[in-house]
């Protein structure tokens, strides 16, 4: 079994909500990404997926718990600054909405390039510009875009530039914080099939975060379910697709649409199989495939 790559251990967020309140996003999650593997994170709006990213990322600082990037505790400021270049450089993150992310007074060719300006990585292809255009190249986009704005560009092909920018720095991590949620159905399609064709390639480490399980279901070879900022399953694709342990897993995964009307007909009713438990310990119900049935626990 690959070594891990990232270790997130007990992760905790909470948001204040006015001056006493606060808000769990994230309630002791824990979980392991391998090297070279693909680890889908699904939940419904709200269920802390994006809090897990950008911790990951280290644009938020958790309140307690543990993110270990290569057995380097990324939370801690001392480990973090005598690191920081192949924290940097390693980690990538690609967000759904390029639109907003990518700065759109920057040209395509500086946009893609920017990684390694501030990295001060010498481009391999001999100039910033022919790396960028290699890149894009790379994902499909034609060089001719090199000199458009973001603006001028469809929300696939400004997808496409993230992913561009993203791989530019030849990252180990990569997150994809719901990368295709914005754009249309077909153009969906042709970015995840980039993803995949991208991962087999480089082999690098995958955390995709999405709400659209049919896409989880092609892409990942492991997956964890959030439910209330809490991991509540975790499980190989396949099992977790064929035989869900958790009740909201379940009620998650009945909610699919399913094309054929006599399988729709068929489905069950989106309903919860009980309470949901709220406070206690991790079980494992088969070889790596496990369920919080209380409370938060750690896998
Ligand atoms: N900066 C913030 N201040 C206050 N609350 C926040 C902040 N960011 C997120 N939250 C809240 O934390 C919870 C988790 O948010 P998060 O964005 O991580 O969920 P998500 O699963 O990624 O949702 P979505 O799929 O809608 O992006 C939500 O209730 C959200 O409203």
């Amino acid at each position: 079994m690959a070594e891990p790559l990232l270790e997130v251990r007990g992760l905790t967020h909470a948001f204040p909500l006015g001056r006493r309140a606060v808000l769990r996003a994230v309630d002791h999650v824990s979980f392991t990404l391998r090297r070279g593997e693909v680890l889908g994170l699904v939940g419904e709006s709200g269920s802390g997926k994006s809090t897990i990213a950008r911790c990951v990322m280290n644009l938020l600082r958790p309140q307690s718990g543990q993110i270990l990037y290569r057995g380097i505790d990324i939370c801690d400021r001392r480990a973090f600054r005598a690191n920081r270049r192949t924290l940097q450089a390693e980690r990538q993150i690609i967000f759904q909405d390029s639109g907003s992310s990518l700065n759109g007074r920057m040209r395509v060719c500086d946009i893609i390039a920017e990684p390694m300006r501030i990295q001060h990585v010498r481009p391999p292809r001999g100039s910033y510009r022919a790396e960028a255009e290699f890149q894009m190249r790379y994902v499909g986009l034609d060089a001719g875009y090199l000199d458009k704005y973001p603006g001028e560009l469809s929300g696939g092909q400004r997808q496409r530039v993230a992913i561009a920018r993203a791989l530019s720095m030849e990252p180990e991590l990569l997150v994809a914080d719901e990368p295709v949620a914005s754009l249309d159905v077909s153009i969906q399609a042709q970015i995840i099939n980039l993803f995949r064709h991208l991962q087999e390639e480089h082999g690098f480490s995958f955390l995709f975060i999405a709400h659209d399980l049919a896409v989880v279901e092609f892409l990942c070879d492991r997956v964890g379910v959030l439910y209330q900022g809490r991991l509540v399953e975790l499980a190989p694709t396949a099992s977790l697709f064929a035989a869900p342990q958790h009740p909201y897993t379940r009620a998650l995964l009945s909610s699919i649409p399913i094309p054929d009307p006599r399988l729709e007909r068929a489905r069950r009713p989106l309903v919860f199989e009980g309470p949901l438990p709220d406070g206690g310990t991790w079980t494992e119900v088969a070889p790596e495939h496990y369920v919080l049935l209380e409370g938060g626990g750690a896998v």
